[in-house]
């Protein structure tokens, strides 16, 4: 459990603005055991399944309870498959993603819906600054991100927030509290991918005095630790099928009971949860209990990956940047041309990494770092650099470890270094064992979903 850090000095240049383009707004129609239907799809995400708790329920036992997922984009109606028992069709192809044209038929089971484009959505309302809370952003798709955010913010229903790893799920969450009532009570976050099975319920609920070896003395769980606030429940989709549905009853009763304990607590919470996994996909394989879903994504949000947004990389390296030192514009343009696909966490890395080691050497970290390597013609120009702004401190050298990491600011230094050596030894740790996580996990004496973790920090 951890409490947030205080609100960070938030920048609100307004030098860019960027309209909204308009998604078209189609209707769907089909037949089913209930007959005929149309239906208008106004929502940016659509689910379309069985259970009753979904935007389109279809009558038909062979449609999964959570089958498919429609999508409005820019460029067009987009339809993804959520992992379900028969499989999704467009034009007869079973596809798992796939842009769905006008007129075009889909199948979801034996059921058969037509897509019909059929006039714009209206474009969605845009936040009018760079900056929600800690968050910062100048895109279309990140000013309405912030939009919606400062609208869920006043209400009080759980939101789960999916997104991949490293888009910034942590800090919209931060973001959501920090604008929401609740803002001057406790904001706690608990890890669900970082504590072993036999921890979690106590970590979550608290426990009695002697109620397990070990407990010497009574604990607060982080539920009732965020009284009055918000309780953060990161990588949620780690949470044990054994812990789901003790949760679902705190969810429901807005009561818990500590573990050892038999009388009920009242809590006064809101519920905020994240994943960088498809617990829509989790749910159908049976991995994550269908209830829990619905009562978690009330609100639902989706964080875009850094490559859907990129024309924020420029802000998001001057955020990232120490005070006082700039990036060369040959450097910032080829930054926003990569994939980066450990999203902002990475550009961040990488960052850091430049201040230490300069940028030539951070760039050719991340060529092999999985983030892609910038296009063809950059990599013929000279090296870009970090550069002082006016009145900044000196500039931080280029190139070598042995004379430009020694120099920098030494927390900087280190968690850059550390960083690399963590990264190294996961790899080759994960080569000895042929990836077998379990036997590796045992090996370097640390938690399966520790390891799980680490994996996943760095791409590996
Ligand atoms: N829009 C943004 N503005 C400023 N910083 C950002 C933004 N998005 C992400 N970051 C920074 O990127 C890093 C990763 O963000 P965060 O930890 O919130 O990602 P995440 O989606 O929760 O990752 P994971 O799935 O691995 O838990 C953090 O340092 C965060 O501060």
């Amino acid at each position: 459990m951890r409490t947030a850090v205080p609100p960070g000095e938030h920048t609100k240049v307004q030098t860019f603005e960027p309209r909204a383009k308009a998604a078209p707004c189609p209707h769907l129609m089909w037949r089913d055991l209930r007959g005929h239907h149309k239906v208008k799809l106004a929502l940016r995400s659509t689910l379309l399944g069985s259970a009753s708790g979904v935007s389109v329920v279809i009558t038909d036992t062979t449609v999964s309870r959570l089958h498919a997922e429609i999508e409005l984009r820019e460029d067009g109606v987009w339809i993804r498959d959520l992992g379900s028992r028969n499989g999704t069709f467009v034009e007869g192809v079973l596809v798992s993603s796939a842009r769905v044209a006008d007129g075009s038929k889909v199948k979801l089971g034996v059921t058969e819906l037509t897509v019909v484009y059929d006039g714009e959505q209206q474009p969605p309302e845009l936040w009018p600054e760079e900056s929600f809370g800690p968050l910062v952003g100048r895109t279309p798709v990140m000013r309405a991100l912030f939009a919606y955010l400062a609208n869920i913010a006043k209400a009080d229903s759980p939101v789960l927030i999916q997104g991949e790893t490293g888009t910034g799920k942590e800090l919209v969450a931060q973001a959501i509290h920090e604008a929401s009532p609740r803002v001057d009570r406790p904001f706690v976050i608990v890890d669900c991918a970082a504590l072993p099975e036999s921890l979690i319920e106590s970590e979550l609920f608290g426990h009695a005095k002697g109620a397990f070896t070990g407990a010497t003395t009574a604990r607060t769980g982080a539920i009732e630790a965020a009284d009055g606030g918000t309780v953060f429940l990161d990588e949620i989709g780690d949470l044990p099928m054994s812990v789901q549905p003790r949760l679902l009853r705190a969810l429901e009763s807005s009561t818990i009971r500590r573990v050892g304990e038999t009388s009920r607590r009242k809590v006064n919470v809101r519920f905020l949860s994240a994943t960088h996994r498809d617990i829509r996909t989790m749910v159908n394989a049976g991995a994550f209990r269908e209830d829990l879903y619905f009562r978690l994504a009330v609100l639902p949000v989706t964080v875009p990956p850094l490559r859907e947004h990129l024309d924020d990389v420029p802000l998001l390296v001057e955020r990232f940047l120490p005070r006082g030192v700039a990036a060369s514009p040959e450097l910032v343009s080829q930054l926003t041309k990569r994939p980066w696909l450990g999203n902002v966490r990475a550009l961040r890395n990488f960052v850091h990494r430049a201040a230490v080691m300069g940028a030539k050497e951070a760039l050719s970290f991340s060529d092999t770092a999985a983030e892609g390597r910038p296009i063809p013609s950059s990599r013929t120009a000279p090296p870009p650099s970090l550069v002082p702004t006016a009145g900044g401190p000196a500039p931080i050298p280029p190139s070598d470890f042995e004379s430009s990491a020694f120099d920098a600011d030494f927390k900087r230094f280190r968690e850059t270094w550390i960083d690399a050596g963590e990264r190294e030894y996961v790899r080759r740790l994960l080569a000895r064992h042929d990836r077998n996580v379990s036997n590796a996990a045992r090996e370097a004496g640390v938690d399966r979903t520790y390891l799980y973790r680490l994996i996943r920090k760095h791409l590996l």
